[in-house]
């Protein structure tokens, strides 16, 4: 009965690679199964919808937007679900610490917790909060997307544009996700 008790399940990988597809399956999963399910997106993703997470591929499921870690805390500790998802997990606000604290404490009392998020930024540099709760998740899944370029399992999201803030919310207009190979021939192309 509580083979997910007190659980980190994490999707992650590059743009278009399936995290957020694979935390909604997850999440309709947990649902059939009766458990009390609730998922949460950071409020600075509002790509294609404010009250929903969405894939590329325009799936939607409802969830509450949050701008960080302790307004997840708040509202869980008043709705008390079995299982939570957090989608975008790169975007959440709050110090690093206070996050994977707030997510050890939910697992301590026996929340499950379902993590979709960028595993690196568009120049390869690891995702802080991702890099940190990989070694501690009881499931880990690293989804691959196909490169654009060449069609093998693709590693990064690079970014078509020369804007270099870190945070640049976007879709296929800004980023494509590619192989290692065909990241480092862009990079040498765009002298990056
Ligand atoms: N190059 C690509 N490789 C794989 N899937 C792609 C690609 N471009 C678009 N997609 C679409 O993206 C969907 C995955 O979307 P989503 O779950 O939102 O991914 P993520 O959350 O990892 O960005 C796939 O089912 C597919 O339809
Ligand atoms: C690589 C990279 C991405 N982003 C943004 C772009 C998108 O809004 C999200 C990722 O969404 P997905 O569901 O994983 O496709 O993150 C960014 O801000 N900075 C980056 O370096
Ligand atoms: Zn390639």
């Amino acid at each position: 009965m509580h083979q997910y008790k007190g659980r980190l399940i994490i999707h992650t990988g590059s743009m278009f690679s399936g995290k957020t597809s694979s935390l909604e399956k997850d999440v309709k999963r947990f649902k059939i199964a009766g458990y009390n399910t609730i998922a949460f997106k950071p409020i600075v993703d509002s790509r294609y919808s404010k009250n929903e997470i969405v894939t590329h591929d325009l799936t939607y499921m409802n969830a509450i937007l949050v701008k960080s870690i302790y307004e997840i805390v708040e509202y869980c500790d008043e709705l008390k679900p079995d299982v939570i998802a957090i989608d975008e997990i790169q975007f959440l606000g709050g110090k690093l610490e206070d996050i994977l604290d707030g997510i050890n404490q939910f697992l301590k009392i026996g929340c499950t917790i379902i993590v979709a998020g960028l595993d690196m930024d568009y120049t390869g540099k690891p995702f802080e909060v991702i890099k940190e709760l990989m070694p501690i998740s009881d499931y880990l899944y690293k989804h691959h997307a196909v490169c654009a370029k060449c069609g093998v399992d693709a590693w990064v999201s690079h970014r078509k544009s020369d804007d270099m803030e870190r945070i640049k919310v976007g879709t296929s207009d800004e980023y494509e996700p590619l192989c290692r190979k065909c990241f480092l021939e862009e990079n040498k192309k765009e002298n990056r």
